[in-house]
């Protein structure tokens, strides 16, 4: 046992960095960056445990990428993330590090592993070589480091400098807040963090994503119910019934949700929107296909295409297919060229065919977001 666990920050929402892809779903190859940065420095040491923080929407989806990291919800903030993750740390020392630190170099890590019982926290740090102005006034910029990660603390003295309400922003602030020691070490050009959309620059280097094509398939099926408002691909069908649901009954909507879910392997709508969950009930489904295209691109995917087969007896679709084309491409942030629907009748066979409901096919194709050609 190393007695040292890596933690790697990952909860952020990436505002900064301003994309439809949160920077830490960019991929390299097939992999998202918080994986490779995982691997990457799991590569140059042997930690006793790996923990990556993940804002909540994202927790469930991230474990579907491997099993020997713990996954764990973040907080508000970089700090509340800490904490949360240091709950799982049961080794004397932890390596935290930002996700978007993608280059750091190996002997940054052995120079933290080798420094570790020196002080209470272990900190690369850069030297300033442009002059400094610190509100107006030209001061020695001898005196000033930029500090970056990852840091290497003692496990207790984190836990305990971070039972505080003020928020630091990075550990060894939080440490030398409470008097524990801080040794410095260099740190590296290479360990920038990606912050803004110019500095993918830092990871021009990287293989692009690959060209691959997902595609994923949904379906649904829902039973009429008299005397109701029918929507169906979010907009409204001229008859006096609808659709049994505990949300309002767009199936077409739910077998869209369902196919880009499986395009990006992220489960089913189930999983995302439970129906047991009070505040689903009637739930306007287009607000539940518009939060899944975000989850989408935020975990690094463009939706290229969508075909849709409707199952019907009754109500007629053909006079509602260009509405419909228009109401889901403007949902999917997609040309309406690229969203075909096909509609058939059961031949009158089966609980379709007895006109008792309608049941929506769909298949989507998703690629990866191109990091690359926006450099
Ligand atoms: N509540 C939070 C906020 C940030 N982080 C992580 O802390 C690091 C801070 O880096 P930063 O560049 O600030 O990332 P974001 O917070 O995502 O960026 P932004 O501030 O632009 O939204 C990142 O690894 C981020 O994922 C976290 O785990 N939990
Ligand atoms: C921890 C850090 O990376 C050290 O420089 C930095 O403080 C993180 O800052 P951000 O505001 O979360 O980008």
């Amino acid at each position: 046992m190393s007695n040292v666990s890596l933690v790697i920050l990952c909860a952020g929402n990436s505002s900064r960095f301003n994309q439809s892809a949160k920077k830490q779903w960019l991929r390299v190859n097939n992999e998202p960056i918080w994986l490779y940065v995982s691997k990457k420095l799991t590569s140059y040491y042997s930690f006793d445990k790996i923990v990556v923080t993940s804002s909540k929407n994202e927790l469930n989806y991230m474990k579907n990428f491997c099993d020997n990291i713990t996954f764990v919800e973040g907080g508000d903030t970089r700090q509340k993330s800490i904490k949360n993750a240091l709950k799982h740390i049961d080794s004397d020392f932890v390596m935290i590090t930002d996700v978007a630190r993608v280059n750091i170099p190996s002997e940054v890590v052995t120079n933290l592993i080798n420094s570790k019982n020196e002080a209470d926290c272990i900190v690369p740090v850069l030297d300033v070589s442009d002059t400094v102005i610190y509100e107006n006034n030209t001061i020695n910029r001898d005196n000033v480091k930029l500090i970056q990660t990852p840091q290497l603390s003692n496990t207790k003295i984190l836990n305990q400098a971070l039972k505080t309400d003020i928020e630091f922003t990075d550990d060894s602030s939080a440490i030398k807040n409470i008097h524990g020691q801080i040794k410095y070490i260099q740190g590296s050009i290479k360990s920038k963090k990606i912050t803004f959309f110019e500095d993918l620059e830092i990871i021009k280097e990287l293989p692009s994503p690959s060209n691959n094509f997902f595609t994923g398939t949904g379906f649904d099926i829902h039973p009429f119910e008299n005397n109701k408002k029918m929507l169906l691909g979010g907009i409204e069908i001229d008859v006096d019934y609808g659709f049994k649901a505990h949300s309002d009954g767009d199936v077409l909507i739910h077998s869209v949700i369902d196919a880009l879910l499986g395009a990006i392997g992220a489960g089913d709508i189930g999983e995302f929107f439970p129906d047991t969950d009070e505040q689903y009930k009637g739930v306007d489904s287009k607000i539940l296909l518009k939060e899944i295209v975000q989850f989408v691109k935020n975990v690094g995917y463009e939706i290229i295409n969508l075909d849709l087969t409707i199952i019907a007896q009754k109500p007629k679709i053909n006079p509602y297919k260009q509405e419909i084309k228009s109401k889901i491409a403007d949902l999917l942030k997609i040309e309406k060229q690229f969203v075909n629907i096909k509609a058939t009748t059961a031949e009158k066979l089966g609980f379709i065919g007895r006109s008792e409901g309608v049941a929506v096919q769909s298949v989507a194709t998703v690629k990866y977001y191109d990091w690359k050609k926006q450099i």
